[in-house]
Formats: structure tokens, sequence, C-alpha cells
């Protein structure tokens, strides 16, 4: 996530005096400055400071944030809120500036940013979406159906975050809440009567949506990623948990399709509606909406959503696989969860052709295939349940053979490597490792480990008669070219792991790498050679 730094920012606040700020908050005041100083707004980054911010100066791994709190001060930074340490790190360097100082600012951050811009999320219908796979895809297609039921609409996520039509691309999934409060302010600005976000399990642990209690929040479902941050799954579980307790979300929808949407189910505080998109299996409870008539449909599914108390909806949904069925009915039962009429939603839904948001790098066709070529696929699969998910979904669809490139990322959560090489032979005919963003780490030891596990599944899968071809290919450009132009025109060659993303990471340097212009660049080279040939 390497977009360049930038955030919305509303351009009418209204001025909040410091003192209450501390008042309300309870807050200690290290140094203070005049009896009148306002503030009307919040940022904690010094190089999205401007005039009228209150600067929030938190402890990090890499930095105190107090360090920057003197430039933050000289771009128009009226006040600063710290912990004990930053005010220790600042003395009486800020002459003049009011500094605050709270236990843990991280924890009282998203609540002082919503009473500066006037609690904003209160003014919006709120949709949040969380759970380890499925989280982008489901927030655009519940955007698209509220913006086909007539609401302007924003979205937070991955990929980009959207006001209306004003659009900034993303560089975590959840903004930072002093962020993320400026955006919704910017939203109630810009008459925004809806948002759809992604909640990550880094944003419930750091306290980036603190400040809002969402309409509705869905649970997609979970499997091991993150680990380096949470530590084990349970730990992992936990944090996703938190999103359903009252101080969080009205109502919830929970998908049950696997052991942790049932613990989710359980586990929640407030009252949730569980939504099944399989077959239940003997023993299983009864869902109160669930999935039925799944029918190969367009370049998707059709598919039936029904409730237990007999209502049901037919749509469809463009994207390839089962997981989208389930994320495309997340999405619907969640906007009807959240008040929409099931009339009004099946009417927007014909119109609108269904549950069919183009998704920036979420099983985006770069090449359809035909006239000679491979179809090529590129997805944001990054970890082993997603790869094989989508390696799955593409299966039925390839007349030739499934071909995959991709890696692991680096400095993260190295457990999964073996098992993701593993995955990519036990869905794929060719299997190219390559690079993902190696960050700090060698790129060469990261494609050995994912290497590793590649090859012993190969091994297996011959001594069962299965052939398959595992390759390295670096870097990752030559590796999506040498694919793309070795397939045959039968074949698939699903390109893993990046998505949208425009910018790699290798030894702190950032490459534009974009895997959309990489395949269409080689799909051009192929039919350069055809026609010279
Ligand atoms: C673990 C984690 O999420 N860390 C985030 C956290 O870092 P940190 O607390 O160590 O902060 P730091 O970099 O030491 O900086 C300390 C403070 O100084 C400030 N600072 C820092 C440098 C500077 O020049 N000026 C400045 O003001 C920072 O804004 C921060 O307030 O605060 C930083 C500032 O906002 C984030 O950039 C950083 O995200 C890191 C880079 C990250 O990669 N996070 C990922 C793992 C993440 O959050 N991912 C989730 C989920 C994605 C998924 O589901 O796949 C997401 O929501 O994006
Ligand atoms: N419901 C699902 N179940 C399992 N895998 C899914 C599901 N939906 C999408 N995927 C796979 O996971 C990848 C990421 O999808 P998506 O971006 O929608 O999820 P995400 O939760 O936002 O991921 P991230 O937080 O890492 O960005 C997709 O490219 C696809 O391969």
């Amino acid at each position: 996530m390497t977009s360049p730094l930038d955030r919305f920012r509303p351009t009418a606040t209204r001025p909040r005096r410091v003192r209450d700020l501390a008042l309300t908050f309870g807050l200690e005041t290290a140094a203070t400055g005049p009896d009148d100083v306002t503030v009307t707004s919040v940022v904690s980054d010094n190089r999205l400071t401007a005039d009228g911010d209150l600067f929030v100066a938190l402890a990090g791994s890499r930095a105190h944030g107090a360090r920057f709190a003197a430039d933050a001060v000289a771009r128009g930074a009226r006040a600063v809120l710290t912990d004990a340490e930053g005010a220790r790190l600042l003395g009486d360097a800020l002459a003049g500036v009011p500094v605050l100082v709270a236990p843990d600012p991280r924890a009282v951050l998203g609540a002082v940013a919503a009473w500066v811009y006037g609690s904003p999320a209160e003014r919006l219908m709120t949709f949040g979406v969380t759970g380890t796979n499925g989280k982008t895809t489901t927030t655009y297609q519940i955007d698209h159906l509220l913006r086909a039921l007539g609401w302007k609409g924003g979205l937070v996520g991955t990929v980009e975050m959207r006001s209306g039509d004003r659009v900034l691309a993303s560089r975590l999934t959840t903004p930072e809440a002093a962020d993320l409060q400026a955006l919704l302010a910017t939203m109630v600005e810009d008459e925004v009567r809806t948002l759809a976000m992604e909640v990550s399990s880094h944003a419930l642990a750091l306290h980036r949506v603190d400040g809002i209690e969402f309409g509705v929040v869905g649970f997609t479902n979970l499997s091991q990623d993150h680990l380096d941050f949470h530590g084990d799954l349970q730990a992992y579980f936990d944090t996703k948990a938190l999103l359903f307790t009252p101080a969080r979300a009205r109502r919830g929808v929970v998908v049950v399709d696997d052991a942790w949407g049932e613990r989710m189910a359980d586990a929640a505080r407030i009252p949730v509606a569980t939504l099944r998109t399989r077959p239940a299996r003997d023993g299983e409870a009864d869902a109160d909406w669930t999935v039925s008539d799944v029918v190969p449909h367009g370049t998707g599914s059709a598919f039936t959503l029904t409730h237990a108390d007999g209502r049901t909806l037919r749509t469809s949904t463009s994207l390839p696989g089962g997981f989208n069925v389930a994320n495309a009915a997340l999405a619907a039962v969640m906007v009807l969860e959240g008040g929409a009429h099931l009339d009004d939603v099946r009417e927007a839904l014909d119109a609108a052709g269904g549950l069919s948001a183009t998704v920036p790098g979420r099983m985006e066709v770069v090449g359809a295939g035909g006239g000679g070529d491979p179809r090529v696929v590129v997805d944001f699969a990054h970890n082993t349940d997603a790869l094989e998910l989508a390696l799955d979904a593409l299966r039925p669809t390839t007349a030739g053979r499934l071909v995959v490139v991709f890696g692991a990322t680096g400095d993260r959560d190295a457990g999964k490597r073996p098992a993701m090489g593993a995955a990519a032979v036990s869905g794929a005919d060719v299997v190219v490792v390559t690079d993902d963003d190696p960050h700090g780490e060698d790129p060469a030891a990261i494609r050995a480990e994912v290497l590793g596990g590649a090859r012993a599944a190969r091994d297996v899968a011959a001594a069962a008669g299965r052939s398959v071809e595992v390759l390295e290919v670096a870097p990752r450009a030559e590796a999506i070219r040498r694919a793309v132009l070795d397939a045959g025109p039968d074949d698939t060659v699903l390109v893993a792991g990046r998505g949208h993303e425009t910018i790699q990471e290798v030894a702190g340097v950032d490459l534009e790498l974009d895997d959309r212009v990489e395949a269409r660049r080689a799909l051009a080279t192929r039919h350069e050679r055809t026609t010279t040939a």
C-alpha cells in the first residue's frame, strides 16, 4: 500500500476551543497556550498538517509523533495532543502552543476527531465490512446497490476513498482515525448519504474506527492472515469480534459458511442475521438468510436469496467464483438488514444488471481470451485460501491449462509461504513463483520458501499421477511476460497477489509495477509476434 500521502479535508468546520476539548475528554495540560486557542481539524501526521489543526503525536514502532510536532506547528497546527513520553520529548520547544496529554492518545483519537468534526458518521447510513477475504469486493457491491437505490455514496477501502465522485487512492485499508473522521466530514459536506467501508483487524486493534457506530456491519470469513500482528488465529478473531459490539455497531450480518462465522454469530453482542451461501450440512442450524439455485450467468452467477420468513430475491453477480456469490449475497443482505425494502432492492438490481460492480484488481479480466490469446485475469488473492478459491473459480471455464503467477510478501507472516506454494500446485497446472512486495527482505529467500512448499506438493501430485510444472521467474514483470507468452490459446493465466496495486516495494525502493499493465503489454507482444511471424 504505497499511494501518495493525502487525505480529504472538509472546507468548513466549526472552531473548537482547546480548553473545551481538554474538559470534555479529561485531558491533562502539559503546556498551556492562550485561553482562546481553537482548532478546526485533527491530524496525526505532520506531512498532512494544515492551518487550524490539532496535531496528535502518537507513539509508533518507528518513531514518536512528537518528533514531528515542531514541523506540524510550523505548518499551522494550533495545539498538540500526545502521551507523557511525547510531552517529555517536546519539553518547552513549542512555546505558546497548548500541549494536552492522554495516557493512550490512540484510544481517544477517534472520539476527539469525531467531536471536532461534529460526529459526521451520525449523519450517514453506515455499512462496515470485516473478514479476511472479500471486504473490498463486498464493499463495492454494497456501494453499487446503494447507488442503484438512488443514494449518493461514499466508499473507503484498500483501493480508494470516495466522497461522491471525488476519489483518492488509499494507503491503508482503513485510514487512521483523524483522516477517517475528516473524510466522513467531507462526505457530509458533499451531501453523501451512505458509507460503505472496509474495517480491517488492524483498524479495530489500533482504534481507527473509534467514533463510528455503524448501522450495519458484516463478516465475510476468517482464515490465516496477519498473524505477525495478531499472534494467533484466536486473537485475530477476537479483534474482528470487536466490531460486533454495541459500541461499534447497531446490527450485523454474519456469513456462517465456515466455523469462524458460526463463532462470530455466537460471540456478537449486537443483533445479527446469519447468512449461509452453501447448502446446509447435517446438524447445522438454519440460517436467517440462505443462498440457493446458483447457476452460471454471464461472467458470474445468478442466485436466489431467501429469508426464513419466506421473502426471496433472485439476482446475479458479474464476478466469477462461488466466493463472489457470497460477497454479493452479503452485500444485498446488509442493505436489506439496514432497512431497504425488498421490492426496492429487486427493482434497483434488475435495472443495474445485478450486483455488477467492477472491482479493480479483483478477478479483473485483463484479456478475455479468444483470437489465439489465453484468458488473463488479475486478482488480489494473497493468502492461501484466497489463492485456492481464485484458482477454483477459474478452473470450470478453463479448457486448457491453468497457469498461476504469484509470490509472497516480505516482512510479514512468513508461515504462509510454503502453504501458498502448495495451494498453487493443488489448483493450477503451471505454477510460476515470483516476487510480490519483498519490502525489506531478500526476494530470492522469499521465493525459496514458496518454492519449498510448491515443489513438495508437486512431488506428491506426481506420485498420484498429476503433473504440475513449477517455475521460478523474477522479476515479476518478466514472470507475467513469460506466463502470458508461453500460454496456449485455451489456457487461463491468473496473476495473483497484487490486484490494483501500482507500486512494488523492493529493498525500501518504490518501483512502478501494475500487473494489469504488464499483462496487457505481454498480450500486445504476443500479437506483434503473431503479426510478424
Ligand atoms: C501496524 C500498523 O498498522 N502500523 C501503522 C502505525 O504505525 P506506527 O504506530 O508504528 O507509527 P510510526 O510509523 O512509528 O509513526 C508514529 C507516528 O508518527 C507519525 N509520523 C511518522 C512519520 C512522519 O514523517 N511523520 C509523522 O507524523 C505517524 O503518522 C504516526 O502517527 O501508524 C502508521 C501511521 O498511520 C501506519 O503507517 C502504520 O501502518 C503500517 C505501515 C502498515 O503497513 N499497516 C498495515 C499492516 C495495516 O494497517 N493494514 C491493515 C489491513 C490490511 C489488510 O487487511 O490486508 C489496513 O487497514 O491497511
Ligand atoms: N468471500 C471470499 N472468500 C474467500 N476469498 C475471497 C472472497 N472474496 C474475495 N476473495 C479472494 O480474496 C482476494 C481479496 O479480495 P478482496 O479484496 O475483496 O478482500 P479483502 O478482504 O478486501 O482483502 P484485503 O483486506 O487483503 O484487501 C480476491 O482477490 C479473491 O481472490
